[in-house]
């Protein structure tokens, strides 16, 4: 029998009854990553009379969140997960089942941008999170509450909708699209949805779109205050999360630009911030200088912002934030720069430590992290690098720089200055220390704790080893204005980013 759409029963906006919606008791998500992982995590700790199963496609990526080791490294993850797998917490690559017998769904699928056709390299590529939404229109039996937690451009909630109309083939199946986009930042994911700064769900203003709402809602009243839960349609809830990033991307980019000017002034910047920070209505968060934002989200963001603001034929709306990333990439390659200059205008076969290659500390995470920039720079200008990171794995190192020749670190280290046969390479080191024996300069590029506070000892001991004149170049604000002094003495050259030397 050929299946019939079901089209306009399932956004009837009229039927106002409460068990159209009853109170959720079993939530799906779909998409296991950095998102949909410790969100539902969390949520399922929190809430042990739901039943939450959060399923993906990868087959590796669900083991991993089964296994002893999970997929992700967030601090504070593992213990919530540890108790609350196999209670009320399932992963599966059971997609299907997953959403037909689930009554809310949250849709964490990736949302990247597009790399061909129409919108290449700035439009938000929508293809997984269309593919989720016709999966849950084949297969929920009843229909659901569906929550986009992904990112996504302003008004896909309506092309969401129109798809679930159009094919859902399950009569009176009803279906409602909430938008609740996540805020979290990687490194405190955990901490982030224990404690949100707010928890945003935005609905039609139809009863069944606040219905839905209030079912959401109702969630997550189970740990957070009623203060923190703001509810406003779903374009606005769409847009905020939009703008929120690149808010803050924003902020990063303008104190990158005041950086620069105190580089060339000798000012600090350090000292900037703080005084610009101190007034309220500026505040001090997210105004630290260094090497530029990474993260998988701000730049994709923000060039999702940029393509919305073209097609509303809004070129100098587009423009602006065009500029934010404009500023970005100048920071990135502005740092190697000024390593090669420092450095006798040549690092060829030169031994340079990069110390960090994730995109903030607490994270695994590489994506769009300046690091891949500094060094694909370095080796071009021929360095043989040393990567040294607490988290990052092998694999992906190697993934972001494909193309550059690899030197494992029983050659790299058995060599000698300059003795690698080969200018341009990489060697992946097993620690800091080790990573230092004869290398030329030191560069702080991800801010992990362990490399704050390193005591006179060992920074001796380091210039002792290192081939002189010995460098360091500071991209991550790890070293303070005293510890600088103390390098210099040690016959170190010390460079800071946005730090000028005082005139
Ligand atoms: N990473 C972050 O810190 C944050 C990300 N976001 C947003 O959340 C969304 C997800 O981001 P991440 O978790 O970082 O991505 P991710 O790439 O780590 O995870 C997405 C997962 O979805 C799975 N998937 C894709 N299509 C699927 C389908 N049809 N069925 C089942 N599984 C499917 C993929 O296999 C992948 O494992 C994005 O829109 C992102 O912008 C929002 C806030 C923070
Ligand atoms: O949508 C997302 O993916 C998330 O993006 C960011 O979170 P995240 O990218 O994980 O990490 P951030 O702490 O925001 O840092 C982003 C980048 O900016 C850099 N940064 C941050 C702050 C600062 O003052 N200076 C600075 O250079 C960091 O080093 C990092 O490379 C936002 O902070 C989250 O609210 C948002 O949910």
């Amino acid at each position: 029998m050929q299946r019939q759409p079901v089209v306009t029963a399932t956004f009837d906006s009229n039927g106002d009854d409460e068990s159209v919606f009853p109170k959720v008791r079993n939530i799906c998500c779909i998409g296991a990553g950095y998102v949909g992982g410790p969100t539902c995590a969390v949520l399922a700790w929190k809430c042990p009379d739901i039943k939450v199963t959060i399923c993906d496609l990868s087959q590796p990526r669900i083991d991993a969140w089964n296994s002893d080791t999970l997929p992700i490294f967030e601090p504070g993850l593992s213990e919530i997960v540890f108790e609350a797998r196999g209670r009320n917490l399932f992963f599966t690559t059971d997609v299907d089942n997953a959403i037909a017998e689930a009554d809310l769904i949250f849709v964490s699928v990736n949302t990247p941008t597009k790399t061909s056709g129409v919108g290449a390299g700035v439009a938000a590529d929508l293809c997984y999170v269309e593919a989720a939404t016709r999966r849950i229109a084949a297969l929920s039996r009843k229909g659901a509450i569906i929550v986009e937690k992904s990112t996504v451009p302003c008004r896909t909630a309506e092309s969401m909708r129109q798809i679930l109309s159009a094919t859902s083939p399950q009569e009176g199946a009803v279906f409602e699209i909430l938008s609740n986009p996540e805020f979290l930042a990687e490194g405190t994911a955990v901490e982030d949805l224990l404690d949100p700064a707010r928890i945003l769900i935005g609905a039609l203003d139809t009863p069944r779109g606040q219905l839905a709402q209030r079912r959401l809602v109702e969630v997550y009243a189970n740990w957070v205050a009623p203060k923190n839960i703001l509810t406003t349609s779903l374009w606005s809830s769409e847009l905020s999360k939009l703008a929120a990033n690149a808010l803050l991307a924003q902020r990063v980019s303008s104190i990158n630009a005041i950086a620069a000017i105190c580089e060339a002034t000798g000012s600090n910047v350090f000292e900037v911030s703080n005084a610009c920070g101190l007034d309220p209505r500026i505040g001090s968060q997210f105004l630290k200088a260094g090497l530029g934002f990474g993260g998988s989200c701000f730049q994709k963001d923000i060039f999702n912002l940029i393509y919305l603001s073209t097609s509303l034929n809004l070129p100098e709306v587009a423009e602006y934030w065009a500029q934010v990333l404009k500023m970005n990439e100048w920071t990135k390659s502005r740092f190697t720069r000024g390593v090669v200059k420092k450095m006798f205008s040549t690092i060829t076969r030169k031994t340079i430590v990069c110390a960090g290659y994730a995109f903030k500390k607490d994270t695994g995470d590489i994506r769009e992290a300046p690091a891949i920039n500094v060094a694909r720079d370095l080796m071009e200008d021929g360095a043989c690098l040393r990567i040294y990171d607490p988290k990052v794995t092998a694999e992906s190192i190697h993934e972001s720089l494909k193309g550059f020749t690899y030197i494992d670190w029983a050659t790299a280290s058995a060599a000698g200055p300059w003795d690698l046969p080969q200018a341009g390479t990489y060697t992946i080191c097993p620690s800091l220390d080790a990573a230092l024996v004869n290398a030329s300069a030191l560069l702080f590029v991800t801010d992990w704790s362990e490399f704050k506070g390193l005591d006179l000892e060992w920074w001796t001991a380091t210039h002792a080893k290192m081939t002189k004149p010995a460098m360091v170049f500071d991209g991550r604000d790890i070293l303070n204005t005293a510890e600088c002094a103390h390098l210099r003495k040690i016959g170190f050259g010390v460079e800071k980013t946005g730090v000028g030397h005082a005139i």
